[in-house]
């Protein structure tokens, strides 16, 4: 399958979890696409009106999995405006996943993945499965559990 992971990472911490999802599912033998989202302007004050400067097209991706961090107990607000402006994901199975920095996934983490959820679901998309990664020192055991989830939601979807 052509799987398209879609992040937006200020401090790189998504990314690299990013970077794992795509050494897994590549070695699954899907063909998979790492697309980060910037910002025209930079990633100060986002609003969720705010233009990406490169909103990837989602048409060629079988599956696709969105991730970004929690700010301010919320999603951020880059992963929001890219979502917002996409049109539909009519059709499209998805899988989402937060990073965050505070302990609890209770600290925005999941309101956070509420949020990808709606607005997800609100696109006509159907969200397969979801994920929290706190960036503590369990964070590698944290990371490997959800990659090992993703990979078979994929599997399963086959
Ligand atoms: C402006 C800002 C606000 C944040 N707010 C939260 C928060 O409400 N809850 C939380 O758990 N972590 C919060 N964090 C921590 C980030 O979510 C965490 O470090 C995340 O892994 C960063 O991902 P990134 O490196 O991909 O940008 C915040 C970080 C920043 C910079």
């Amino acid at each position: 399958m052509k799987i398209g992971i879609i992040i937006h990472s200020r401090t790189g911490h998504t990314h690299f979890v990013a970077q794992r999802l795509e050494e897994k599912l590549s070695a699954d033998g899907h063909a998979v696409d790492i697309q980060q989202l910037r910002l025209a302007g930079g990633q100060d004050a986002p609003g969720k009106d705010s233009m990406i400067q490169n909103p990837p097209d989602l048409n060629g991706y079988d599956r696709v999995i969105f991730g970004a961090p929690v700010h301010a107990f919320s999603l951020s607000k880059v992963m929001e405006a890219y979502l917002t402006q996409v049109s539909s994901l009519t059709g499209k199975t998805v899988a989402c996943f937060v990073t965050k920095g505070l302990p609890f996934d209770w600290t925005g983490g999941n309101r956070a993945i509420n949020e990808l959820k709606e607005i997800c679901e609100s696109k006509w998309a159907t969200v397969s499965g979801t994920g929290i990664v706190i960036w503590n020192k369990n964070r590698q055991k944290q990371i490997d559990d959800l990659v090992e989830k993703f990979s078979r939601l994929i599997d399963l979807d086959e």
